[in-house]
């Protein structure tokens, strides 16, 4: 289990992290979300021993952070969001070290090192150099590195970042094959990632947890925004005289539809959140009991990339609000782009060939 409480990190006068409280159950994938600038690479830079706090503290399985360091980073395997690799060195041997300064015993080393290798899937290029390995077969590197030693919490910022459509969904294997076994933070201002993957979900913005709940429940908190569009052939007295039987009809407006007879009726829906009823259903039958034909039916439901929005909204301005909205909607374009980025400065930084 992972305790923060009141974690203060400030960067001359720039508060970064602003009194953060949270704690981590076992056995769980946690989501870190939230969007760039947030602080979830300083809270976990924290968390895992990189950096001092201003305030506060952190607890790994009962070991403080500050006073116990080196237990408590046992407990952690941490890919930061640049992982610190050898390019010089081979995969095999990155890992070899990586297993050495881990203090895992030399007996063991060889059948650990086989192991994270396998598990990152990287058994086929454990004799490549480092520096010729594409973004995507870096992060597993990374990846393998942290998971060494099988530490109970495994710590990974923003895995997926530059990684084209593919490896993020290997990445992401990967990670719920963890999450069997180990309990899992990963960071990622992606709502779509931490849907995909997480079994909780952390908001976080401007350094302040503005949510925390599973993905299911965030939605059904934005239960109120969705509504429904239908088009009915009947009067729109008798349409009105239906739905106020129907309790989770609220906020009924009645139009004409551009054609006879037929009228364009929306509502937004209160309370869908319980178990086994379909709005569907009901509006079906109560209509067709009266028989008034219900010509078409579309359900508005509000996704997590709503929730994220409606609860960062407060603290962001509308410039930053589009901005996001954008990356939401351009997820992929989004990381494709990333990664056309990032291997342009590999190329030329390396100007070698790469995997
Ligand atoms: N070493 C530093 N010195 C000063 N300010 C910093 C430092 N590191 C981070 N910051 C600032 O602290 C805030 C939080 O940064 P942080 O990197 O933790 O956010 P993040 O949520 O991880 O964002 P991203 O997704 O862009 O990595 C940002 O405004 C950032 O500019």
């Amino acid at each position: 289990m992972i305790e923060v409480k009141n974690l203060v990190k400030d960067y001359g006068g720039h508060l970064a992290v602003d009194h953060l409280n949270f704690t981590i159950q076992d056995g769980k994938i946690y989501g870190f979300l939230g969007p760039n600038g947030a602080g979830k690479s300083t809270t976990m830079n924290i968390i895992t021993g990189y950096i001092g706090a201003t305030e506060g503290d952190v607890w790994i399985n009962g070991h403080n952070i500050l006073e116990d360091p080196e237990e408590a980073k046992r407990c952690i395997g941490y890919l930061p969001e640049l992982p610190p690799l050898y390019v010089d060195m081979t995969v095999k041997e990155q890992l070899d070290f990586a297993a050495e300064l881990k203090k895992i015993p030399k007996k063991d080393r060889e059948e650990e090192v086989l192991k994270v290798m396998n598990l990152a899937k990287l058994t086929d290029v454990s004799g490549r150099l480092i520096r010729n390995l594409s973004k995507g077969y870096r992060q597993r590197v990374g990846l393998a590195q942290a998971v060494l030693g099988f530490p109970p919490v495994i710590i990974l910022d923003e895995p997926t970042v530059g990684l084209d459509p593919k490896q993020i969904i290997e990445i992401r294997d990967t990670i719920r094959e963890l999450g069997q076994k180990h309990t899992v933070i990963l960071s990622s201002h992606i709502l779509s990632e931490v849907s995909a993957v997480c079994d909780h979900v952390l908001i976080i913005d401007r350094g302040r947890l503005i949510a925390s709940d599973t993905p299911e429940n965030l939605e059904r908190q934005m239960a109120d925004a969705s509504g429904m569009e239908l088009l009915i052939k009947g009067e729109e007295a008798k349409i009105r005289d239906i739905l106020d039987t129907i309790p989770q009809a609220a906020d009924v407006t009645v139009k004409e539809s551009g054609e006879e007879a037929v009228k364009k009726v929306t509502f937004r829906l209160a309370g869908t959140g319980e178990e086994g009823v379909d709005i569907r259903e009901i509006i079906f039958f109560a209509f067709a009991d009266n028989r008034l034909p219900i010509l078409s039916m579309h359900v508005n439901k509000a996704s997590l990339e709503e929730v994220f929005l409606e609860l960062t909204a407060d603290a962001e301005s509308e410039d930053d609000q589009e901005e996001i909205q954008n990356e939401i909607q351009e997820d992929g374009e989004l990381n494709t782009d990333m990664e056309s980025e990032n291997t342009d400065t590999e190329n030329k930084s390396d100007g070698e060939e790469e995997l």
